[in-house]
């Protein structure tokens, strides 16, 4: 007998209204393992709100959200926009204490080698809130990876970066993938997408109104990158 390939996650039909303003209007999206997507589209459409849904942080007005494992929430990293971190406690000391959250216990070393890999281990012992923004992005992404997850959603991980670090940073989203990770980012880099992303997910005014592979859909559409790819899709309204 066949054995059925269930997604890791699938998201039917998810709509969220803030006030009178529908922000996401009806998405469907299906997260396969070992993707790599990247969710793209203007300022203002919808794709962190619907990141948050699919986190489970804000809950959808219509729709739902399917999980490949009811312990979902141990096996998904999350780094969002903004940063949360522990006033009056440095790096390293922020990374343990969101570690034991996760009922881990980490050796120094083992958060050096965490902090090392997000290229921020000189910045160990400073404290977080005065790291700089480009760091605090980076240290924000090793909390993301504290407790290995499967499954792992980075809200504009390379925006602010230096040039160095965000090729840093698009070394590190190749080896996770290589490793057997999925990872969702959201970006404004297109060449960034291009390189990085299995599956581009185009969002506008709350709706997906495109999606594939980056090249076949340029191919798709008669263009040949995906910044003209954007332009021709995206109406170039502003939703703030
Ligand atoms: N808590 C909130 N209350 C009211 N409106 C909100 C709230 N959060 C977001 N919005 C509005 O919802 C819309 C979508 O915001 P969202 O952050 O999802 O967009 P985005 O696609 O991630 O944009 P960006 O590329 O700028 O990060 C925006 O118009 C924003 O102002």
């Amino acid at each position: 007998m066949m054995m059925e390939i269930k997604p890791l996650m699938e998201a039917q039909s998810l709509s969220m209204q803030y006030g009178k303003r529908e922000i996401v209007k009806g998405i469907d999206i299906c997260i396969e393992r070992n993707e790599i997507i990247a969710m793209i589209g203007p300022n203002g459409a919808g794709k962190t709100t619907t990141l948050e849904m699919l986190i489970g942080l804000r809950k959808p007005d219509t729709g739902t959200v399917y999980y490949w494992d009811q312990a979902y929430k141990k096996k998904i990293g999350v780094q969002l926009q903004a940063v949360p971190f522990f006033p009056g406690l440095s790096a390293m000391e922020n990374l343990k204490l969101f570690a034991s959250f996760y009922k881990l216990t980490l050796t120094s070393a083992e958060a050096i080698s965490c902090l090392t890999r997000c290229g921020i281990a000189d910045a160990a012992h400073v404290e977080a809130a005065k790291l700089s923004g480009g760091q605090q992005k980076r240290l924000a992404i090793a909390v993301a990876l504290i407790h290995d997850p499967e499954l792992i959603f980075l809200d504009e991980p390379t925006a602010a970066l230096d040039p160095r670090s965000r090729q840093e940073i698009h070394t590190l989203i190749s080896t996770l993938s290589g490793s057997g990770k999925t990872i969702v980012f959201t970006s404004h880099d297109m060449d960034e997408v291009a390189q990085l992303a299995t599956r581009v997910i185009l969002i506008d005014a709350g709706q997906v109104i495109a999606q594939g592979h980056p090249a076949e859909l340029c191919a798709q559409h008669e263009v040949d990158s995906l910044t003209n790819l954007y332009v021709k899709l995206t109406k170039g309204e502003q939703y703030e």
